[in-house]
């Protein structure tokens, strides 16, 4: 038989339907491949074998009978964010050591009730907060893909890299992932996968452990634009448990697949155009605008002119957000203890041997710039920011712009350890915050590869709640583009 494992999602899921392989074939495929590649990868830190079987065993008997949700019998992987029921749910921190969770995240009850099958919780960044995976207490997850002729281990991007890495390597049909500025799109973008951050509200955010809650928002990590819509629409719902999820029904995504894109108005912003911005990326660039030319849509040149301020007032809110969200982990309530000789050192002495160098730094910033004397001069102004950045993007839409084309990220995959300057780690962001800092939905679509070899994305940013279009014209790139598959060496 031929190795399910390199089934897209949409494929797995008529295979199933066809009645040409089992869920629990499927099931021990994607296991006996985590079993052989984790050690390398490492993209998951809990591998639930017992369930996936158990959960695979009743999709089985449920397709026997003819019945079965959206998602029955498919293998998934999910972020090690999401609260799952008495499995591993730590963030990928120390501080959370040993907990599991007494309920279930929304979002992942959901693809449960679809019929989908867990295979574990993925490795990611402490807390979400990185861009290169490095910062997981449970160790760099390994991106797939290498430079041509070189055998140099590279990161995945983050905060989602297990996300990305493990559906890259074929570790799973498709996972969960979030974004709060950019961990969805630039993992994909670093692994050549596809990844959309929904609309803020789109998802419920009950369970999914809180980064920067005004920004935080889950979404997919697929092999495809098709699988990611077929997942986004078991994902989202409105919940009455997250007040800021929205009441607006969910549209069938895959429907919007094939329409075409002639007569769409493409923005293309002059200030994505960034200072130091490499060629191959330019030329990315020019690739897909000419691509969606060719399939008939109008390109239209467009200003977004508070965008270079979105990097700098992202990095104020959400380390503010953070230091609040992250006042929970004290020691008594859950994961670790490390005792003290009062109550006070105990505090202490937990926060500072559970928290990592990247959750305390953003700690420390969170809490100066809402400290009295300072929350004027740098919260507030950020916040005014904020508004001014949705703006931009509202003015654009209303002068009758459908998407927006931009870069994904403003390089490939690079090395662990290649950047140890905060700010430089930042910088990964430039293209993806500002689409946090104004609720709407993006996407991030493999388009070509770097001259070293390495895949590189575009990204495409809708309306809010108009993922539809984003999809409708990923597609199109996807088409043109080809998709892009790490060699194996795992
Ligand atoms: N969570 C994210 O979207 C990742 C972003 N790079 C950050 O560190 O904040």
């Amino acid at each position: 038989m031929t190795d399910l494992t390199n089934l897209t999602l949409a494929e797995a899921r008529d295979g199933l339907k066809a009645k040409s392989f089992s869920s629990t074939e499927l099931t021990e495929a994607f296991l006996g491949a985590i079993e052989a590649a984790n050690p390398k990868i490492n993209a998951y830190v809990a591998v639930t074998g017992d369930q996936a079987r158990d959960m695979a065993k009743a999709s089985d008997a449920r397709l026997a009978r003819g019945e079965g949700g959206a998602l029955e019998g498919l293998p998934l992987g999910i972020k090690d964010l999401f609260a799952t029921k008495g499995v591993h749910t730590q963030a990928c921190s120390h501080i959370l050591d040993g907990f599991k969770p007494e309920y279930e995240s929304t979002v992942t009850a959901n693809l449960w009730a679809d019929g989908a099958v867990m295979l574990g919780k993925l490795n990611m960044d402490e807390f979400a907060m990185g861009s290169s995976n490095e910062t997981s207490y449970y160790g760099n997850v390994v991106n797939p893909w290498r430079k041509a002729g070189s055998d140099q281990a590279l990161v995945p991007g983050g905060s989602s890299g297990g996300s990305a890495a493990a559906v890259a390597a074929s570790l799973c049909l498709g996972a969960t992932a979030t974004d709060t500025g950019g961990s969805i799109r630039q993992p994909a973008a670093l692994t050549g996968t596809v990844g959309i951050k929904p609309t803020y509200g789109r998802c419920s955010r009950w369970g999914v452990v809180a980064f920067a809650s005004s920004l935080d928002q889950a979404g997919p990590i697929a092999k495809t634009v098709r699988d990611c819509a077929i997942l986004l629409k078991s994902m989202a719902s409105v919940d009455p448990k997250d007040t800021t999820s929205v009441d607006l029904p969910v549209p069938d995504y895959e429907a919007a697949l094939g329409k075409s894109v002639k007569g769409l108005r493409i923005g293309i912003p002059a200030e994505y155009r960034v200072e130091g911005m490499p060629a191959e990326i330019e030329a990315l660039w020019q690739q897909g605008i000419a691509w969606l030319k060719d399939a008939g849509a109008e390109i239209v040149n467009i200003s977004l002119p508070h965008t270079k301020y979105a990097l700098p007032a992202y990095y104020i809110v959400a380390p503010a957000e953070a230091s609040s969200n992250l006042a929970r982990y004290d020691g008594v309530r859950y994961g670790l203890r490390v005792p003290g000789n009062d109550i006070i050192d105990m505090y202490e002495n937990t926060r500072a041997a559970g928290f990592g160098a990247e959750v305390q730094r953003r700690i420390l910033i969170g809490t100066y710039v809402l400290s009295a004397g300072y929350y004027d001069a740098y919260y507030l102004k950020a916040q005014k920011v904020r508004t001014l950045i949705k703006r931009d993007f509202d003015l654009a839409f209303e002068a009758g712009v459908d998407a927006i084309l931009t870069p994904a990220t403003p390089d490939a995959a690079f090395a662990p350890g290649e950047i140890t300057d905060p700010v430089a780690m930042y910088l990964n962001d430039i293209f993806t915050v500002t689409v946090n800092m104004a609720g709407l939905p993006g996407l991030s679509v493999p388009a070509g590869l770097s001259a070293s070899g390495l895949p590189l994305g575009l990204q495409l940013i809708g309306r809010p709640f108009d993922e539809e279009t984003l999809f409708q014209v990923a597609e199109v790139i996807e088409k043109a583009a080809g998709r892009f598959t790490a060699s194996r060496w795992w």
